[in-house]
């Protein structure tokens, strides 16, 4: 594992073309305790728990599925981001893996999005560290070899709709109460140029720009409509149809599909490498402003009295 993590991101020759393989750097292996279980059977298939997310892997179809399991709302704090990374990361180099299906083990929350008091009346080296972890896993998810459907079932703002945007197939449960998007703007905080891009990329540049701007979140039904998740089906039938739909993917030459994607991706994923450390700065120059703390702090404030 020390090794993984001590690994950077690397290309990978694969004939002609070359390949994204990334690497979980967030240094965290000291500070961060993973107590994961793990247990393989004869047929290698594996299953692992750790305190945020779960993997069950059938070796006999190569699929693994991922589920958050951070009550109570699977929001993305460091410690979540670095656990998913990993095991992430571990499929990624499985070669009994061809394919995950990223998923909720809550009940009607698929990620609440990032974690906002890891934005929230801390040091500025923490913002920064928590950064790189939301670099990460987007360059994970986003630059991901394999194939990566989610299934979406249940509410999926911001930092949830992006890790779900970064998957190649989205499938979300019918309930009209659940919403995905980017609505980072109703927070008062603005989504950097990689959140935008990828939406831009799933659903066009107008339905971003107006997404973007009013923060809007979508239902299933809306969210279809715009392109933003490819298939609407019964909440029970969410993991059934994400496993029927991998399957159909699972028919492509491996080779094939992750050229393919590759092509597709790459320049994204380049653009975020190349300019990390200033992504970085600005995130943390950003937060750390009085106005928004203040904003992050009302925000926080009001999702509590909601419950009240
Ligand atoms: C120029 C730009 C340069 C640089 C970049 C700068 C800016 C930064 C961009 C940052 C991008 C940010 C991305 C994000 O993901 S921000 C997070 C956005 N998320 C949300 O807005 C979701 C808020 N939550 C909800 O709407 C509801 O909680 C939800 C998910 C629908 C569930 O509802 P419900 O089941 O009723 O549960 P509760 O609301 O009662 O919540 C339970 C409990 O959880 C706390 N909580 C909820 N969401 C979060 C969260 N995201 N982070 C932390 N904590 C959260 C909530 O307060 C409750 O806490 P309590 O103590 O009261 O139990």
């Amino acid at each position: 594992m020390a090794a993984v993590l001590r690994r950077g991101f690397r290309l990978v020759s694969f004939g002609s073309s070359q390949l994204l393989c990334g690497g979980c750097k967030h240094g965290r292996t000291s500070s961060l305790s993973i107590c994961s279980t793990s247990s393989r059977n004869s047929s290698s298939s594996s299953s692992s728990s750790s305190s945020h997310v779960k993997v069950d892997l059938d070796g006999s179809t190569g699929i693994a599925v991922v589920k958050f399991q951070s009550s109570p709302v699977n929001s993305m704090s460091l410690d979540f981001l670095t656990e998913l990374c990993i095991s992430l990361e571990k499929l990624e180099l499985d070669r009994s893996c061809r394919g995950v299906i990223l998923t909720s083990a809550l009940p009607k929350i698929f990620s609440a999005g990032l974690d906002i008091t890891e934005m929230y009346g801390k040091n500025p080296e923490h913002y920064a560290e928590f950064w790189k972890s939301v670099q990460e896993i987007w360059l994970k998810v986003y630059g991901y070899s394999k194939i990566a459907i989610a299934a979406i079932n249940g509410s999926s703002p911001a930092g949830g709709c992006l890790v779900s945007m970064a998957c190649d197939y989205r499938i979300m449960a019918d309930d009209p109460r659940y919403r995905i998007g980017l609505n980072e703007a109703q927070l008062g905080i603005v989504a950097p140029f990689w959140f935008k891009d990828t939406m831009v990329n799933t659903v066009g540049f107008r339905t971003t720009e107006l997404s973007l701007q009013f923060g809007l979140m979508y239902s299933p039904s809306d969210a279809l409509k715009i392109g933003l998740v490819d298939q609407v089906v019964p909440e029970e039938n969410v993991l059934s149809t994400a496993t029927e739909t991998i399957t159909k993917w699972l028919a492509i030459p491996d080779h094939a599909r992750e050229i393919s994607k590759s092509m597709m991706r790459k320049p994204m994923v380049d653009r975020l490498l190349a300019s990390r450390e200033s992504d970085i700065k600005n995130f943390v120059n950003f937060i750390t402003k009085d106005s928004i703390q203040k904003s992050l702090g009302f925000y926080m404030n009001s999702l509590k009295q909601r419950k009240a």
